[in-house]
């Protein structure tokens, strides 16, 4: 990250700190996705091998939850019993693409995803059987559908095959629904510690207005609303949205809005509705954000922005698009969400200068 402020982002004088370190350094993944094929006619589920798309058979992955390496044995006997056909990229026959585990880490409930080339499953009941006996935990069975050629693992179309929509996990003192397509962290310890030093770069006294831009299912927003007047949570991805809504229910937290859209299209819708957030928290995926969703920051001229990112890279340039528009960031906090792993996660705090740069830029 020094390297990335330092060489990307030209801001030798922000402070890094030294980063929040795991307790459980191995099989720490509540998600697992991976790839299922076939490899000298035998049935292979695993990673690709680093840039190729060879897929390693893996057993006992360590960075894995134990019971996502469980699914992987279970689902790769199971289908070689039924007589399943895996997806064949080259051909586009077959019909498993991918598994996917997902873990609540606190509570032990489990969802299997399949993700299936056709709408058709074949042995669908003996599957579904099969994986409800040996799958400590199981609440949850999904089918996604996609029968595109593409590298995007779920398809459009879900239907849950056995059992509820959603598995539940615990950060800190809320429960949150996670469903197969929305995105929870993967490091459930971990990201209790990057959420609180969320809320404490945030600086809330109770009576702020926030935005949590790129909220997913509202974890960060119902952190945020503890302590604050009224958080507005923005996701892209509805499902998602539908879970945040419900999770604040649930969590009995009333002071907060969820938005489902693009960011790049709602901030400036709020900005004309005259909403203007004391604090703007922002998580967006690994490309980071788009130049006009920083300006559109600037332009709602909040005290403190504080950028939550997987991306050193990503996150190093739009620091120094802030930078020029009048946010400059103090500090730094890495934490290792990712153990055994070069990723790191960093949550900075930026504060408002006094001579905001934007002004004269016609944006909206
Ligand atoms: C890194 S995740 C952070 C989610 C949440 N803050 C958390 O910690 O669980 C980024 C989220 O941004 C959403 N997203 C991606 N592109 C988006 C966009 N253009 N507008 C709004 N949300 C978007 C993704 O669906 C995902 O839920």
């Amino acid at each position: 990250m020094v390297d990335a402020v330092t060489r990307i982002g030209k801001l030798p004088e922000v402070v890094v700190h030294p980063t929040l370190g795991a307790d459980t350094p191995w099989y720490y993944r509540n998600k697992m996705q991976f790839p299922v094929g076939h490899k000298n006619g035998e049935i292979v589920v695993g990673c690709y091998a680093q840039g190729s798309h060879d897929i390693v058979d893996t057993d006992n992955c360590l960075i894995q939850h134990q019971v996502n390496n469980d699914i992987v044995r279970e689902v790769r006997s199971v289908i070689g019993e039924l007589g399943i056909e895996p997806y064949d990229e080259l051909t586009g026959q077959g019909i498993i693409r991918h598994v996917l585990g997902r873990v609540g880490t606190a509570t032990g409930e489990v969802m299997v995803v399949l993700v299936t080339a056709t709408d058709r499953l074949p042995q669908r009941e003996a599957l579904i059987e099969r994986l409800k006996s040996n799958i400590a935990g199981l609440v949850s069975i999904v089918q996604s559908v996609n029968s595109k050629r593409t590298n995007i693992i779920m398809g459009n179309k879900t239907v849950t095959l056995w059992g509820r929509d959603t598995i539940t996990d615990k950060l800190g003192e809320f429960s949150f629904a996670i469903s197969a397509r929305s995105f929870f962290q993967v490091n459930t310890a971990q990201a209790e510690v990057l959420y609180n030093q969320a809320v404490k770069y945030a600086g809330l006294t109770g009576a702020e207005t926030v935005i949590d831009a790129y909220c997913g299912t509202g974890t960060i927003t119902l952190f945020l609303a503890r302590q604050a007047a009224q958080v507005y949570g923005i996701e892209i991805v509805e499902p998602a949205i539908i879970d945040a809504r419900q999770n604040a229910v649930a969590n009995n937290v009333p002071n907060v809005e969820f938005i489902v859209g693009d960011t790049i299209d709602i901030m400036p819708r709020m900005f004309k509705q005259g909403i203007r957030p004391d604090v703007i928290v922002v998580d967006p995926p690994r490309a980071g954000c788009e130049q006009k969703v920083l300006e559109t920051f600037v332009r709602m001229e909040p005290k403190r922005i504080v950028y939550v990112s997987c991306n050193p890279a990503s996150l190093a340039r739009d620091l120094a698009v802030l930078n020029s528009l009048g946010y400059v960031a103090r500090e730094i906090q890495p934490v290792d969400m990712f153990p055994q792993t070069f990723h790191v996660e960093c949550c900075v705090l930026l504060k408002r200068t006094n001579s905001l740069a934007l002004r004269p830029l016609k944006i909206l």
